[in-house]
């Protein structure tokens, strides 16, 4: 049976994500399911991928010092040869320097032919001159210092430094270029999470308690978990860590009207049901039909039984939801996805500043439309996967500022086991590098009269 270059698959991967704004993750498993890539070079292919895409900035950087030509004037073949090939024989242990180097040039002998003689001079240099590669002074230019040392757009890596200063700066850049954790979140309807971890044992799994979250699970490896019998019995959905602790600050109740506003695919709507012993009323919905399945399904899977799902557009009024006064109201927002930047590499590069305040729009709107579906008395909970001011503080400001029936409560005292986690102003704020899960952010909002 034919068999396929990991390399090349890698090239022709990233080639795509270049051209067409692919997700990575969906384009390596469309590969790996023609089961032309076997074994070791199935990790190979992921590795080389994901790396590439992590460390761009920086292999860019050690291009740009053993080429005449500044990389990005290059041909977009031969940045992405040389891309892999500089991630190979610098960050990759388990391939040899040497080989790293003759695969790329037989790679570029093949797609790139002119440039062969080029792309091999410019590895054998940057090998040999490895240990005088220069950055930016961090004194001087901290945030192109970061940008360059870590792949990360600068403008990103300017407003980490403005929040934590050049020290924490460094560690959250250098937590965000690492692949994250892999996080399960136990069925509490179906088991607890010992047994769960007990079960995982025996299927071969090393595992380890969350750190925050009651439930949940941290894998030693992000192997196919959806291929374990447990997963199929629904004793667990992967969640990280983070996203594990927003429907805890929500405090829905058994029998609860709960509405879940901005759904897809379900992680925070089945953790709510769990919280709510699957009783009461979930209304999941989501401005995108087709993820609505997705919810669905997990729901079938978990056992789940109270949640019925819409679509939705939440920033404007709906018909659905017209006539309940909701207990509880999650509006885990749009979002810039900041603070998951190592999960989707690809997506950093994509985006701009402009497009925090844009989204702000967005999820202030949300928060205007769905107030007045909160009963007196009720919580919102106001959460978002970003790490930046803009789409958080600023938002809840401005919407406590238009809504004085509306009071933000301090998080510390309601949940004093998360009181490190909380900001001054007692929101929650999860960071990579201090909290070892996803950056989120969560703000609970009170409706007093
Ligand atoms: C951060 S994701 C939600 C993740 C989900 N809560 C979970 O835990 O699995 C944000 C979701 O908001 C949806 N969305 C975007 N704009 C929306 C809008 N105007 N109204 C409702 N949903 C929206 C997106 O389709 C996306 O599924």
């Amino acid at each position: 049976m034919s068999t396929k270059n990991p390399r090349r698959a890698a090239f022709d991967i990233l080639l795509r994500i270049e051209k067409e704004r692919s997700f990575a993750d969906i384009l390596i498993d469309h590969e790996l399911s023609k089961e032309l890539i076997k074994g070791a070079d199935r990790g190979l292919l992921t590795e080389l991928v994901y790396g590439v895409l992590r460390r761009q900035a920086t292999l860019d950087h050690i291009v740009g010092q053993f080429s005449k030509q500044r990389p990005e004037k290059l041909e977009l073949y031969v940045r992405l040869l040389l891309r892999l090939g500089i991630y190979q024989a610098f960050f990759l242990d388990r391939v040899p320097v040497s080989a790293a180097v003759n695969e790329t040039v037989n790679l570029a002998k093949e797609l790139a032919p002119r440039a062969a003689g080029f792309i091999n001079a410019v590895l054998r240099s940057a090998d040999r001159g490895r240990d005088g590669i220069r950055y930016p002074d961090p004194a001087e230019q901290p945030a192109q210092y970061l940008a360059a040392r870590y792949s990360h757009p600068q403008w990103l890596t300017a407003q980490w430094l403005e929040q934590l200063g050049l020290e924490d700066a460094e560690a959250l850049a250098t937590a965000m270029a690492e692949p994250p954790p892999f996080t399960i979140r136990a069925n509490t309807l179906r088991i607890g999470r010992d047994q769960l971890m007990e079960r995982l044992g025996r299927d071969g799994i090393s595992c380890t308690p969350t750190a925050w979250s009651p439930d949940g699970i941290r894998l030693n490896h992000s192997g196919a978990v959806t291929r374990l019998a447990a997963f199929g019995e629904g004793l667990f959905t992967v969640q990280d860590e983070s996203s594990q602790l927003a429907p805890l600050f929500l405090t829905p109740g058994k029998g609860d009207q709960v509405l879940d506003a901005c759904a897809a695919p379900g992680g925070k709507t089945t953790q709510i049901a769990q919280l709510m012993a699957n009783e009461g009323d979930i209304y999941a919905c989501d401005v995108n039909q087709r993820k609505l399945r997705l919810i669905r399904e997990t729901c079938d899977r978990l056992g789940i039984r109270i949640v019925r799902t819409f679509t939705m557009d939440a920033s404007s009024p709906s018909n659905a939801i017209r006539e309940v006064k909701f207990d509880r109201i999650l509006v885990d927002a749009p979002c810039s996805g900041l603070g998951v930047i190592r999960r989707n590499p690809e997506g950093k590069w994509w985006k701009q500043p402009s497009d925090l305040e844009q989204l702000s729009v967005t999820q202030f709107a949300i928060l205007e439309n769905l107030a007045e579906y909160l009963k007196v008395g009720g919580t919102l909970l106001y959460a978002t996967c970003s790490t930046s001011v803009i789409e958080n503080e600023a938002v809840v400001d401005r919407f406590l500022v238009r809504h004085p029936e509306f009071e933000a409560e301090d998080l510390r005292p309601l949940f004093p086991q998360f009181a490190p986690l909380c900001t001054e102003r007692g929101y929650f704020r999860s960071w990579p590098h201090r909290d070892g899960m996803d950056g989120f952010f969560a703000a609970r909002l009170r409706k007093v009269e």
